[in-house]
């Protein structure tokens, strides 16, 4: 038994009390940023309601409506684990890859091999080029870049491919006339997998409304797995860029070398 802290009123309150209240505060706010701008965040809010209204009917000794809601309280969590499924799903995703993607980068640090991977690389130079020439004509892209989440998992459709990155390439996959045109190119670990891959779409009610389907299309990929997306808007010919569930518009060719840096 811990010394008592301090009491409010008839409640003594100890240290156990003060660290369960610390991290239920920490674990729902962990939940708020997790689903924030999503329609999970309102299902969210309306189950702690319910509970909130259960403990209160409890209190009050209303039995009926405090049984109503006890049943929807005991298959609570099962239903919670079937709505949250894609964020449950992300979270778990993003936990892990982060946790190895750190391992990963702290070696190769340690043997300096980061530097010499990225440097004057052609395939950096070959989409940044691609991009440049689909921005200035206004030819509408997406690209997907992925080192170690499996984009089958959300990524469905399209037409396979193994080849190497180049520019001839891009251009000719994205031009307008070309028939694979529609929808995204998908890049694993440096190498084009597929084209007219259909991503799936993000439900962010945050997002501006004059963004599109395609970049709709990038956000929601990168929100379901640990990816990055690249896009010419065929509208304004402007270069965006979508990480975990966020849109960066309007980059410049700087801003997109330093990117494929990181991220190709
Ligand atoms: N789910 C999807 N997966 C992959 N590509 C998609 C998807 N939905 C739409 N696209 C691509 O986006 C194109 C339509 O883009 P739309 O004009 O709606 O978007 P936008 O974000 O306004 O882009 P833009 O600025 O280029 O007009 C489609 O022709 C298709 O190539």
């Amino acid at each position: 038994m811990l010394p008592l802290l301090f009491k409010i009123g008839f409640l003594p309150v100890d240290l156990w009390d003060f660290l369960d209240v610390f991290i239920v505060a920490l674990i729902l706010y962990q939940l708020y940023r997790l689903l924030k701008g999503s329609i999970a965040l309102n299902i969210f809010v309306g189950m702690v309601l319910l509970f909130l209204s259960y403990q209160v009917f409890q209190a009050l000794g209303m039995n009926l409506l405090s049984s109503i809601l006890t049943q929807f309280i005991n298959i609570g969590f099962v239903s919670l684990i079937i709505i949250f499924q894609p964020e449950v799903r992300r979270f778990l995703l993003l936990l892990g890859t982060n946790t190895l993607k750190q391992r990963d980068s702290v070696w190769s640090r340690l043997l300096g091999r980061e530097a010499e991977v990225h440097a004057n690389s052609p395939e950096l130079e070959d989409i940044s080029r691609a991009f440049q020439r689909m921005a200035a004509s206004k030819t509408g892209a997406l690209l997907v870049c992925t080192q170690e989440a499996d984009p089958d998992t959300v990524i469905t459709g399209g037409t396979p491919l193994n080849s190497d990155i180049s520019y001839g390439l891009l251009v000719s996959i994205f031009h307008k006339e070309s028939p694979l045109h529609d929808g995204a190119v998908v890049i694993e670990n440096r190498r084009i997998t597929r084209a007219s891959a259909i991503l799936p779409v993000s439900e962010n009610s945050k997002l501006p409304a004059a963004v599109g389907l395609r970049h709709r299309a990038a956000v929601g990929v990168t929100e379901k797995i640990d990816v990055v997306c690249f896009i010419v808007s065929e509208e304004t010919g402007k270069i965006s860029f979508a990480r975990s569930g966020e849109l960066e518009r309007g980059i410049d060719e700087r801003r997109l070398r330093d990117l494929l840096l990181n991220y190709l």
